[in-house]
């Protein structure tokens, strides 16, 4: 694996899954990472994705390195050729190069500004990392998609479920804010390359971009679609097709314990964080049919299996 973007950059998936499950069962201390660096930059926050991986690192021997490089960092240009006569003080073309002699892996987070379509689809900052550094780039969720987040789904999933095609239901559920794409973007491809039969659930106007959901059922009635589901995977995301805003939705879709009753006795699980009693209520979270926990837990084990693939091949 020469970097970890997309799901392009995985050769086979059921593979990477299952060697983050032989991980989690039986982790001896590594040497593979002994004498290598993991440089973590960080652009927006993050609990999970910050600790699993400095943890990952760790458990293969990697010396690890954050920054939250939003705050601490200079203000980076990525604009070839921009004359830098205002804010910005460092081109990532340096910046990445000098971080490739610092770090043997980079790995980087940046989310969209969700207000150009085209500009957040260009993927600039991950783009531009992988252009400059010299080492291999790892997504720690970008403008579009977050595959640490969506191999961890795939690991999870795979641990549960009780069949070989379990029916998995996307829904999308009320946010105060206006959120990246990016979780349910890279779960919808994930999971389409499994076994397990993926529905999307959303409101009209939260369709997401066609491109990633290809022939993946839509259903704009949430009840419908989470008949007989196995697996009810709950995120809000922002509009694609009105970009960036929320349309109002008159319809209640917060996932409730009326909601699980629809189901067959389905696990529910989210990425985290997640607000209480507005995307999914405490009922639901606090009863045994939540595994977003196991599914935290597991982004140690998918970081680790992406990271030891990583160095295998430096
Ligand atoms: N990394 C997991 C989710 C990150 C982000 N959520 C958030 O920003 C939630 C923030 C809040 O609840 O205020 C998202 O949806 O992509
Ligand atoms: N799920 C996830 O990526 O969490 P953080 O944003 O806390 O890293």
């Amino acid at each position: 694996m020469k970097n970890y973007i997309s799901l392009a950059d995985i050769d086979n998936l059921e593979d990477l899954i299952s060697e983050a499950i032989q991980l989690k069962k039986n982790n001896n201390a590594a040497t593979l990472g002994k004498g290598k660096t993991l440089g973590m930059l960080f652009f927006n926050p993050s609990l999970r994705t910050r600790l699993s991986t400095e943890k990952a690192g760790r458990l293969l021997g990697m010396d690890v390195m954050v920054m939250n490089a939003d705050k601490d960092g200079w203000a980076l240009e990525f604009e070839d050729g921009a004359v830098m006569d205002s804010n910005k003080a460092e081109h990532i073309q340096e910046a990445a190069g000098v971080l490739s002699q610092y770090c043997d892996i980079i790995a980087v987070r940046a989310f969209p500004e969700l207000k150009d379509r085209e500009k957040d689809e260009m993927e600039l900052v991950i783009n531009s990392f992988k252009k400059y550094a010299t080492v291999p780039v790892v997504n720690l969720e970008s403008a579009t998609g977050h595959p640490l987040q969506a191999l961890t789904d795939a690991i999870t999933i795979s641990e549960l479920k009780k069949s070989k095609n379990p029916k998995v239901v996307l829904t999308w559920a009320p946010h105060p804010k206006a959120l990246p794409q990016s979780v349910p973007n890279s779960f919808a491809e994930f999971i389409q390359k499994t076994d397990a039969e993926l529905v999307i659930a959303n409101p009209e106007g939260y369709d997401l971009n066609p491109k990633i959901t290809g022939n993946i059922k839509i259903y704009h009635n949430q009840e419908e679609a989470l008949k007989d589901a196995d697996f009810v995977y709950v995120k809000n995301w922002s509009s694609y097709e009105n970009y960036g805003n929320k349309p109002d939705v008159s319809e209640n879709w917060t996932f409730n314990g009326d909601k699980l009753k629809m189901t067959n006795n389905a696990k529910v699980m989210h990425c985290l964080p997640v607000r209480r009693n507005v995307v999914i209520a405490d009922e639901v979270l606090d009863s045994e049919h939540s595994v977003v926990l196991q599914q935290a837990n597991n982004r140690t084990f998918a970081a680790q299996a992406v990271l030891k693939r990583l160095l295998e091949s430096l």
